[in-house]
């Protein structure tokens, strides 16, 4: 089959990530007799060097015309460090994200038996852990109006809002992510404190009935916190608001050992974007170090909920577990030898074409 696909490797290691990514596609594109059409397209602090635009027209259309996007990384220490800056990398993301309608991002955290050891968290707590958390991506504090600053500068304010509809779509694609798994959802917020939590749980409870057959918990976002370290395995679908999914998947990733492995779904209305959680790493830029495992299992990720072919989202997931197992690894889960980011995007993309 033929595909179009449209990469945006934004900033950082972004490119050196999704440039492995690209081989691991070609390599299934090869062995399943599938053709890959790229298009490459600017994001993030790279697309405001060359066009002012954090997120231009040309990047939405290849993204729009696309049967699939993946997406490396955004931002720059430049404007991370300069809060005064009028146009930031990230609201590349972001209105990528709003204006593709990307209202669900799916997160699955799972361990690797090769890499148990490699988690600070003992192994007998992670052994097992495998969850999925489904973060709202387009409402909530990112996006809510007013935000701001007084006239005097002296006050800032952001505010976070969420509509009955946004949190009926979001929830019911929790309710049937689960029913596809174990049948357990726990939904996360703050409802003790915030209006939108109360709405959201409010609206968890009135759509509960519609789906008897899944047991449902509801859960502080603070506790949350501290059970996803304390007993990771009680978990298997989470459904949660924008920033408490942000926060709670960095924190998921001590679990499995390093950020650098997790991959994401960002699905909706339009075109998916599949992207690791994690950020541009600016400190990686350039050595060719960085782990491109979180982008090739977001590749995976493509192939499974993106393209729906299962076989080849399996084949990547195989030769992921195989680089674990023989230690062709990058140094953030090495021990002894540590491979260079584009030696494991060869040895997986070999890998697929030898099995
Ligand atoms: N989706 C995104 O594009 C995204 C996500 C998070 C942060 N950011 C941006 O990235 C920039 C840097 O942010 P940050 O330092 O807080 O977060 P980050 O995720 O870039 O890095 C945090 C730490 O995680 C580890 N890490 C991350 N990716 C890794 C990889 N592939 N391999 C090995 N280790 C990895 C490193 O130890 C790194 O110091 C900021 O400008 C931020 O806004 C972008
Ligand atoms: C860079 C930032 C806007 C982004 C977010 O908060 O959503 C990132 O942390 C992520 O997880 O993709
Ligand atoms: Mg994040």
């Amino acid at each position: 089959m033929q595909f179009k696909i449209a990469t945006l490797p934004g900033d950082g290691i972004g490119p050196e990530i999704i440039e492995q990514a690209v081989k691991v596609v070609n390599a299934i594109g090869e062995k399943f007799g599938h053709q890959f059409d790229y298009q490459h397209a600017v994001v993030g602090a790279a697309a405001i060097d060359a066009t002012g635009d954090p997120f231009p027209e040309e990047t939405y259309e290849a993204c729009k015309n696309a049967d699939a996007v993946l997406f490396g990384a955004i931002g720059d220490p430049k404007y991370d460090n300069d809060p005064k800056a009028k146009v930031r990398p990230e609201q590349g993301l972001l209105a990528m994200r709003k204006k593709l309608g990307l209202y669900a991002n799916i997160r699955p955290v799972s361990t690797f038996k090769s890499l148990l050891h490699k988690s600070p968290l003992r192994t007998d707590l992670v052994d097992g852990a495998d969850f999925v958390v489904i973060r709202e991506l387009t409402g909530g504090i990112y996006f809510g109006q007013p935000r701001g600053r007084s006239e005097d500068q002296n006050t800032a304010f952001d505010t976070c809002v969420y509509t009955k509809e946004e949190v009926q779509r979001i929830v019911k694609l929790a309710f049937e992510y689960a029913g596809k798994r174990n049948k357990k959802l726990t939904a996360v917020d703050k409802a003790n404190v915030l209006a939108t939590s109360r709405l959201w749980r409010e609206t968890v409870q009135e759509m509960a009935g519609d789906f008897a057959d899944i047991e449902l918990e509801y859960m502080f976002v603070d506790n949350a916190a501290m059970q996803m370290i304390q007993w990771p395995k009680r978990f298997d679908v989470i459904v949660t608001e924008n920033m408490f999914g942000d926060i709670l998947t960095d924190e998921a990733s001590v679990i499995t050992g390093s950020l650098g492995l997790l991959p994401s779904a960002s699905v909706g209305i339009q075109t998916s974007v599949f992207e690791p959680i994690h950020g541009s790493y600016p400190q990686a830029a350039g050595k060719n170090i960085a782990n491109p495992l979180g982008t090739v299992l977001s590749a995976a990720l493509m192939f499974e909920l993106g393209l729906d072919l299962q076989d080849e989202a399996k084949a990547i997931r195989e030769a992921v577990d195989a680089s674990l197992e023989e230690k062709v690894v990058t140094e953030d889960i090495a021990e002894g030898k540590a491979y260079s980011t584009s030696a494991v995007g060869d040895w997986l993309a070999e890998y697929i074409l030898k099995k």
